[in-house]
């Protein structure tokens, strides 16, 4: 394939260091071979993500060891964190932070508080952030953390304790301009607010050191409904790219009703469109002619669940992925689209904003399909730009209007989508390997011009 040339003279340096155990009789064999016939490591999140960039990366005539280094994290941090619990009683979590890559910016990626937290999972995350910053060209690399705890089971100032000792644990590897974190699944406002005031106790006042802060602590407008709002300037983009018209009269099936999916919801309805079911991790309501959104917002802020929603009948959760659709958003967790359950999508767009939704061989009967798949690390990019977006406002002591900030999303989100789709036709590539092929080429070219010595 033709993809403009990239300067990895730095990067042919580093071929010396791949080297074939064991060559056989009949010559060398290439990386590629060699691959083939390595057994395959159990299915893991982070071998899926190494799946479909491995199947960008074969598209890019990359030496082996950068390859390699790409596809494996510059570092990973565990730790131990210990608490009192509001019984008196001491308990002990595992924390991590994997920084992926930093050669385009400071490491940056979400806290997600959840008991399916591991290293592994944490992995796959760091690494669709460094593609993530590449593809939305924001000057960030990628690295992603969490603990492993059940939310629901502590109390607010058990969760405090909490983050307030991970801060500690992982201060050396933070910092404004080395490790900015952020929210992610069962973490917002109130953990990052938590977050910067641990952290500037030690070094000074550092708003810049976590992003998705409470607006009144120097958080950006507009960041809390970011990844919400940057997926529907996604499916606008590609609907439009395809001819298919707009949002209003389009029907939506959301998958998660946190942060993500229910923001993403109220955009959507303001817009036009008919979402016909949403789901949490609790129940799922559907309405075929469109849910009343934000009479549904008020019903669950209210504390209730989303199955006993009067405007809508319930139906199994577990349906919810199978309900006919315009576009099926999964907002929720990952690995939720599999070979079991892909053939049995009634959509034409599966929209990413959850990470990873979408295992390898789920994404392979997709593409069978004719269902287009906007992937995770174009299409929840909203959250990270508009991070970066406070981010900015910090070094700055500066604040940006809601109305400049999301204009300026739209404009990040357009240009992104423009690249992948121009790319993704060209070389007549799905748009999840367009998506990667631009972010391996910037981060490899970035890493390359910055050397290796
Ligand atoms: N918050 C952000 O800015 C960003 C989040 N994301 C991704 O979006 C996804 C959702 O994140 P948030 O909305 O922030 O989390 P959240 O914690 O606010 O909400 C998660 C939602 O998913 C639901 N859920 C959990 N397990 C489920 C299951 N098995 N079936 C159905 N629903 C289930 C929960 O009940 C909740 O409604 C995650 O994959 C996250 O990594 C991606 C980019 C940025
Ligand atoms: O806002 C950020 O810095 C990162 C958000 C995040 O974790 C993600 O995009 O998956």
């Amino acid at each position: 394939m033709t993809l403009p040339p990239l300067d990895l003279q730095n990067a042919e340096a580093m071929q010396a260091d791949w080297t074939v155990a064991a060559t056989p009789a009949s010559g060398p064999l290439s990386a590629r071979k060699l691959a083939a016939l390595t057994p395959r490591p159990p299915a893991s999140h982070a071998a899926n993500t190494n799946t479909f960039l491995s199947e960008a990366l074969d598209h890019l005539n990359f030496p082996p060891a950068m390859r390699r280094l790409l596809l494996t994290p510059q570092r990973e941090v565990a730790v131990k964190l210990a608490i009192r619990r509001d019984s008196g009683e001491l308990a002990t979590f595992h924390a991590f932070r994997v920084q992926h890559d930093d050669s385009r910016g400071p490491f940056k990626g979400g806290l997600r508080y959840s008991p399916e937290v591991d290293l592994d999972d944490v992995r796959s995350l760091a690494s669709l952030m460094t593609w993530k910053t590449a593809v939305m060209d924001i000057p960030f690399g990628g690295a992603k953390g969490g603990i492993c705890c059940d939310p629901r089971q502590l109390s607010e100032r058990e969760l405090e304790a909490l983050t307030r000792k991970l801060v500690q644990a992982l201060r050396p590897v933070l910092g404004a301009h080395t490790d900015i974190p952020a929210p992610d699944m069962n973490t917002g406002a109130r953990e990052m607010g938590w977050f910067m005031d641990e952290y500037s106790k030690a070094v000074g006042f550092t708003p810049g050191i976590v992003t998705g802060k409470p607006v009144h602590l120097h958080g950006s407008l507009g960041r809390e409904a970011a990844t919400g709002r940057g997926t529907v300037f996604a499916i606008r983009e590609l609907l439009q790219a395809q001819g298919l018209g707009g949002i209003a009269g389009k029907t939506f099936v959301i998958q998660g009703f946190g942060n993500v999916g229910s923001w993403a919801a109220r955009i959507l309805h303001e817009q036009g469109g008919r979402v016909v079911a949403v789901a949490d991790a609790y129940g799922a309501v559907a309405a075929e002619g469109g849910l009343d959104v934000p009479a549904l917002v008020q019903h669950v802020t209210a504390g209730e669940s989303l199955a006993s929603f009067p405007g809508g009948s319930e139906v199994p959760k577990e349906r919810i992925l199978a309900v006919p659709c315009d576009v099926l958003i999964p907002a929720a967790i990952g690995g939720v689209i599999t070979e079991a359950n892909a053939g049995a999508l009634q959509c034409t767009i599966v929209a990413e904003a959850a990470n990873g939704p979408i295992t390898p061989d789920g994404d392979q009967v997709l593409r069978r399909r004719g269902i287009t798949v906007l992937p995770d690390i174009y299409c929840n990019g909203g959250g990270v730009t508009v991070s970066y977006f406070e981010w900015s406002q910090n070094l700055q002591s500066y604040r940006w209007t809601e109305e400049e900030v999301n204009a300026r999303l739209d404009r990040t989100m357009t240009e992104a989508f423009r690249g992948i789709w121009e790319v993704a036709t060209r070389e007549r590539l799905p748009l999840r390997t367009a998506a990667f092929v631009i972010a391996l080429q910037r981060v490899a070219q970035a890493r390359a011009n910055r050397g290796f010595d």
